[in-house]
């Protein structure tokens, strides 16, 4: 199993800004990285860096400690999977399948019984036996996504690059497909680095989360790490749904305020904070409750098993996940109490964390 590097890498395109700065991570052998982050944050071009597509400015990249710099990309056994099926439509599945192994048994180091079997196995991996002698144009969508996934695995790569590959399928196929490729991968035990805009992925399916945003890594940790004590504003603003939200307080010598409750908060600077809570945090009443603030109801959302209601407090927005059916009509009062042990207080000039919610 294939540990993967990537050092302080760099890449500017020849516009102002980096696509890539100084980027680090390491990922081990087995493990399954994610790289989350908006349109534009660097994914693909990072990818493509690791592929071999895109040469780095500065940096190293590695695979179990040797160097790739010189590798070309035929060369780096690294298969990688687009949103785009790419497959072969003339082709059978079967064929589709065997079309990575053609250059092996050129050069004799495969036979032809030993590609039947290669096939038949990533086959079985994929739960597409049945489909082998269709066309491409006769899959589903969820099939051709297994098929391009099959053609990766087939040469047995030292690392997997996924680009997206499910963004595009209905949310429930996606659902399912992401099960299925944590099966899969975990099955197989190959490197995996995704690259997704979808924070749920990075949390269902990762070792090791890389947030990326213009370029940077934000955090680079476990999904719980990036979850629970996101190092910033823009990790905490990245994982999680509904977001976080962020209310701007202020911190003196012996504490923080927020929507005007005040809160023991730790020691600290005095200043601007951002103060971050969960809207599973917020405790939400359409009765007055003690110590909480009064607001009223801007929207209530169902998200069938919960509803997210937005309450207007003083100006601000705060959302809270409340039992289904909750009665929070738009207009009506709301009481909101955030408990102390729940919120996290950035600094608000830097964004950088200064404390965490407390983890039960
Ligand atoms: N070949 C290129 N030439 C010039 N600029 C590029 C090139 N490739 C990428 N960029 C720029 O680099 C930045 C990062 O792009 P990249 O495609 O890596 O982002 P991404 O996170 O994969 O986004 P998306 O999710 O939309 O695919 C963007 O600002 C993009 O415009």
């Amino acid at each position: 199993m294939e540990t993967l590097t990537v050092t302080g890498v760099s890449k500017t395109f020849g516009g102002p800004r980096p696509a890539i700065a100084d980027l680090s991570f390491t990922l081990g052998g087995g493990e399954f990285g994610v790289v989350v982050g908006p349109s534009g944050a660097g994914k693909t071009t990072l990818l493509n860096m690791i592929a071999g597509l895109v040469s780095p400015d500065t940096g190293e990249i590695t695979l179990n400690g040797g160097s790739l710099a010189a590798v070309v990309p035929e060369r780096r056994d690294i298969a990688m999977v687009f949103e785009n099926y790419a497959l072969y439509p003339h082709l059978s599945v079967r064929r589709n399948l065997e079309f990575p192994l053609r250059a092996p048994v050129r050069r004799g180091q495969l036979s032809r019984s030993q590609i039947a079997a290669r096939v038949a196995e990533v086959a079985e991996t994929l739960r597409i036996p049945h489909l082998l002698d269709r066309l491409p144009s006769q899959l589903s969508g969820g099939q051709r996504q297994r098929v391009s996934l099959g053609r990766a695995l087939v040469r047995r790569p030292r690392l997997l690059l996924l680009d997206e590959p499910i963004t595009h399928l209905d949310a429930k196929l996606r659902h399912e497909m992401r099960t299925e490729l944590k099966r899969i991968q975990r099955e197989l035990g190959v490197t995996t680095l995704y690259a997704t805009p979808d924070q749920s992925d990075a949390l269902a399916l990762a070792d090791l989360v890389v947030v990326l945003d213009a370029g940077r890594a934000w955090q680079v940790g476990s999904a719980a790490d990036v979850y629970e004590r996101p190092a910033n504003v823009t990790v905490a603003r990245t994982l999680g749904d509904p977001r976080i939200n962020l209310l701007q307080g202020r911190r003196d010598a012996t504490g923080v305020t927020v929507l005007g409750q005040r809160f023991d908060a730790g020691q600290g600077p005095p200043g601007p904070v951002t103060v971050g809570i969960r809207p599973g945090d917020v405790e939400l009443s359409t009765q007055p409750v003690l110590g909480a603030v009064a607001g009223r109801v801007l929207l209530s959302q169902t998200l069938g098993y919960q509803d997210v209601v937005y309450v207007d407090v003083a100006g601000a927005t705060v959302r809270a996940t409340a039992p289904a059916g909750i009665a929070a009509r738009p207009g009506s009062p709301a009481w909101v109490r955030l408990p102390a042990a729940r919120l996290h207080v950035f600094e608000t000039a830097t964004g950088r964390a200064l404390r965490h919610r407390e983890v039960v």
